[in-house]
């Protein structure tokens, strides 16, 4: 292989040296150790403090703490280098420290140190967040780099092991029980190759990572006092790879990652026998790399290479055309070895490197196929020469293979007469299959069938034995009962016989409140009775109040109707008088006049006579005409009066009266009307009559002043004016008279009828009132009964209730009647026309006559005193209404009609 030489950065490097301390573990702290290590990152310094000697100081490329995690390790020392790696470079990195101080931790780390590590994916997915070493980091690094960067590649791995000088293929098939011995061949020109172990091409990291795995599980450990699983073996981890880039060029990356055993010595180790021999051969290894390394720091000429497999595999890393780098692992507990390790590293960072890139051309490519070849040829003769296979027999060998090919070629036509009967075979498997199939789906649905009831009966013997649980406990309880029964009947026999004693008497106490109770519930029954009998008595007693409150008002109504007859009867003597005084006058007036005209005629006799008789037919006729008009219309009024009191009175019913007030007071009303209309119809016959005679006096005037122009006579003439003026205040005096009184005796009526009424009314409603409070006496002295008994049957209870209710309903029913009365009494008292105020007239006969009438009225209508007795019974010595039955007044309060003499209907 011809290597192209370029310059690594441009300049000279040394060997990069890491240094990694670990944390005390807990066995250490269990032994109360102490680190005596300081740790300066930032200066990359360490300083141990020593006890026997003074303080050391290190320093190197980097160092990292006790806690630093794998992924800082990876990313600060590995990453760079595996980037130069995919360039093209080949590197080795080494850990080197005692046992016991994290070499492996650092290389493989935590999972792949775990041998039962399984499933290699999902190890592989979380090794790179976890506890995962250098190694699967860096093959995830390399595929990734690789199939980021270029178009072609392959990656090949070799995983040995060197153990007491000898390598093991840690990657070899392990059924081979003999299995090759790896050598190491060294060509012309001086390179080592090794020859016999196992070269995997990994297309995927998954594969690569198989492989670690499998190398790793199969390193050879021992256990040591110094480690529960020390290494002590040197493994070497190899990864080539082949790139070619879009351009074709070709470059090649190798990648050693070698975990070395540890560095402590024998005595410390406490290694015996073979491990004695094992741990020296270790030393002696790691002798030859520090020898190594100091001729190489020191530029000897002569390198011990050879002086062990170690060093002759690894020569190319050391002899400075690879990237190097040394991680020391530092165990904080032990001084002497840690010492030891610093040193070593130290020295080695003197180590100078000129790195050069692997970048391969056609010609190169074809050189090493050829020199592969080559290599396969010699690797080939060197087994013939180990192995010793003569010529000879390979080609016994290949006779034989010539006669087992004949023999198989006459097998073959047995073969294909078989292969028919296999196919109908073949057939009859597939329908017995089938068949089969059909019988297991079956058996499956009964297996289901039955597991299902299994499950039900499973459930039924679960309650069953539940329920017999129970009755076992339930047993148990009735059994230790009835032995606690047993022993303490003897005991409790006195206090039975007590008990039963006090059971007796407080049954007999019992009785005899139950018949207590049963005697206040049958008083109090009796009680509720005679209180049910009290209220229906009361609304009889308030029926015959209405009905005698009715009978009052019709009583104050016919007085009203005899009081306006007397009335008018006294205005007809009034009229009469008025019109025998008219009379008495007018004649007196004509006897003057005709005196008067007498005398005139006497003087005038002839002339006269004729005008005096005329005058005389005309004065009769126009008086006889007025008076005829004066009575007739007085007569027509009067009886039209009363005509409508007698309508009226007829057609009042006391039904009417009390349903509804309201025609009560359209009744007064029209009364009022009517007494409005016959005085306005007196004043204007009174009017009409004086003019009447003013007409008529003016005639008389004319006639008189023609006599006196005949007789020329002035005294007659004066004479004649103060007769007339006398005529005139007689009427005008009659008149006034007239009017006065009818307004006054009107008034007089309206008002003692309203009196009346009103009267009778209070009368009623306090009677009503007391009814009620009486009623609402009786039903709380029912309800304090009720309360004082505690035991009241449920029967008692519902006919109470019911009582109860019945009471309600007649209470309610009383209550509406009572606001009926009040709202009509309301309502008269609203709609009553309130008569103007009395006009002082003085007296005359008539006025005294008529007030006289009314008086006699009044003394024959006098109030009926109604009184009430211990049995609630109603006496005024008058006719009462037949009682209206119980039955009928349960629910509303029915008032039977009935009829008086008279036939006027009523309440
Ligand atoms: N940096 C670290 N952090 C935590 N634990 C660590 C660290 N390094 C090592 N250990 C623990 O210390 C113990 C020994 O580590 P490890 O087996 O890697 O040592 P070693 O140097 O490989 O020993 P040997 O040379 O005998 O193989 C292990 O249990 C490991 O988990």
């Amino acid at each position: 292989m011809n290597e192209r030489s370029q310059s690594f950065n441009g300049s000279d490097k040394h060997v990069q040296v890491i240094a990694r301390p670990r944390p005390l573990s807990d066995n250490e702290k269990s032994q109360n150790l102490t680190s005596y290590l300081n740790i300066n990152e930032t200066r990359r310094e360490i300083i141990v403090n020593c006890k026997t000697s003074t303080t050391r100081f290190f320093n190197y490329d980097h160092v990292f703490g006790f806690q630093t995690r794998q992924q800082d390790v990876y990313k600060v020392v590995v990453a760079p280098i595996v980037d130069e790696v995919l360039k093209g470079y080949s590197s080795t990195i080494f850990a080197y420290g005692q046992t016991g101080s994290g070499k492996t931790h650092t290389m493989l780390g935590k999972f792949l140190m775990d041998k039962t590590s399984k499933d290699t994916v999902s190890v592989y997915m979380t090794m790179l967040e976890s506890e995962a070493g250098i190694m699967p980091r860096a093959i995830h690094h390399i595929f990734q780099g690789l199939q980021r960067q270029y178009v072609d590649y392959t990656v090949k791995i070799t995983y040995l092991e060197l153990y007491n000088e000898e390598l093991t293929d840690l990657l070899a098939d392990v059924t081979n029980e003999q299995p090759e011995k790896i050598k190491i061949y060294e060509d012309k020109d001086k390179t080592n190759t090794i020859i016999g172990a196992t070269e995997v091409i990994c297309e995927t990291p998954f594969d690569a990572f198989k492989v670690l795995i499998k190398g790793a599980q199969r390193r050879q450990t021992a256990e040591t006092l110094m480690n529960a699983s020390s290494s002590r073996s040197h493994s070497i981890f190899t990864m080539t790879v082949t790139m070619k880039d879009a351009q074709g060029d070709m470059r090649l990356g190798k990648l050693h990652l070698v975990d070395l055993a540890g560095s402590e010595n024998i005595s410390r180790s406490g290694a015996t026998d073979k491990r004695a021999r094992e741990a020296g051969t270790i030393n002696q290894s790691l002798l030859t790399l520090g020898r190594v390394i100091t001729a190489l720091i020191s530029n000897e000429k002569h390198v011990c290479y050879r002086d062990s497999k170690l060093t002759r595999i690894l020569q190319d890393s050391l002899c400075g055309k690879t990237i190097t780098s040394i991680i020391i692992t530092l165990s904080p507990a032990n001084e002497t070895e840690t010492l030891s390790t610093l040193e070593y590293g130290h020295r080695a960072r003197s180590l100078k490197i000129r790195p050069e890139i692997n970048q391969l051309s056609s010609k190169d490519v074809a050189r090493e196929y050829v020199d592969e070849i080559r290599r396969l040829r010699q690797e080939l003769d060197a087994k013939r020469e180990v192995d010793g296979i003569p010529y000879s027999q390979y080609l016994a060998l290949k006779n034989q293979m010539t006669l087992v090919q004949t023999l198989s070629d006459n097998n073959q036509a047995k073969l294909n007469n078989n292969e028919q009967q296999i196919e109908q075979y073949r057939t009859e498997i597939e329908s017995l299959r089938r068949q089969l199939a059909t019988q297991q789906q079956e058996l499956r649905l009964e297996i289901n069938e039955r597991k299902e009831m299994l499950t039900l009966n499973r459930c039924r013997y679960d309650e069953l034995i539940q329920i017999t649980n129970k009755a076992l406990t339930f047993r148990e309880q009735v059994v230790n009962a009835m032995q606690q029964l047993c022993s303490t009947r003897s005991a409790g026999s006195t206090l039975i016989d007590q008990y039963i004693k006090d059971c007796q008497s407080i049954g007999d106490n019992l009785q005899i409140n139950v018949q207590r109770i049963n005697e206040d519930i049958r008083t109090i029954l009796s009680t509720c009775s005679q209180s049910v009998g009290k209220v229906l008595t009361i609304s009889t007693n308030i029926g015959q109040q209405i009905y005698i409150l009715n009978e009052k008002i019709r009583a104050v109504l016919s007085l009203a109707f005899q009081n306006f007859h007397s009335i008018f009867e006294e205005l007809n003597n009034i009229h009469n008088h008025f019109q025998t005084e008219l009379d008495r006058e007018l004649r007196l007036l004509i006897d003057m006049l005709v005196v008067e005209i007498k005398n005139d005629v006497d003087k005038n006799q002839e002339k006269l006579i004729q005008i005096q008789e005329d005058t005389l037919i005309k004065m009769k006729t126009c008086f006889q005409e007025m008076l005829a008009s004066c009575d007739l219309s007085n007569q027509s009024l009067w009886l039209n009066l009363h005509k409508f009191l007698t309508q009226r009175f007829n057609q009042m019913s006391l039904m009417q009266i009390s349903e509804k007030s309201t025609n009560d007071g359209n009744e007064l009303l029209d009364l009022n009307n009517i007494r409005t209309a016959c005085l306005n119809e007196h004043e204007q016959q009174v009017f009409t009559t004086q003019n009447k005679l003013e007409a008529l006096i003016t005639h008389l005037i004319e006639s008189l002043t023609d006599i006196n122009k005949t007789s020329n006579q002035k005294n007659t003439k004066l004479q004649n004016t103060t007769l007339i003026q006398h005529i005139h205040n007689i009427c005008i005096q009659h008149g006034h008279e007239i009017r006065q009184l009818l307004e006054t005796k009107l008034q007089c009526i309206f008002s003692q009828v309203r009196d009346e009424y009103e009267q009778q009314c209070d009368h009623l409603l306090r009677s009503i009132e007391h009814d009620i409070n009486q009623m609402n006496l009786i039903l709380q002295d029912m309800n304090n009964k009720f309360d004082s008994s505690s035991l009241i049957t449920n029967d008692s209870i519902s006919l109470l209730i019911k009582q109860s209710q019945r009471i309600d309903v007649m209470t309610k029913n009383l209550e509406y009647d009572w606001q009926m009365i009040t709202q009509s009494v309301d309502k008269f008292e609203c709609e009553t026309i309130v008569p103007p105020p009395p006009i002082a007239i003085p007296k005359t006969d008539a006025a005294i006559k008529l007030e006289l009438a009314i008086k006699e009225q009044q003394q024959q209508q006098q109030p009926r005193l109604m009184t009430i007795d211990n049995k609630e019974n109603i006496t005024d010595g008058n006719l009462l209404p037949a009682p209206i039955p119980i039955s009928s007044r349960t629910a509303t309060v029915n008032i039977v009609p009935c009829r008086l003499k008279n036939d006027t209907p009523f309440f």
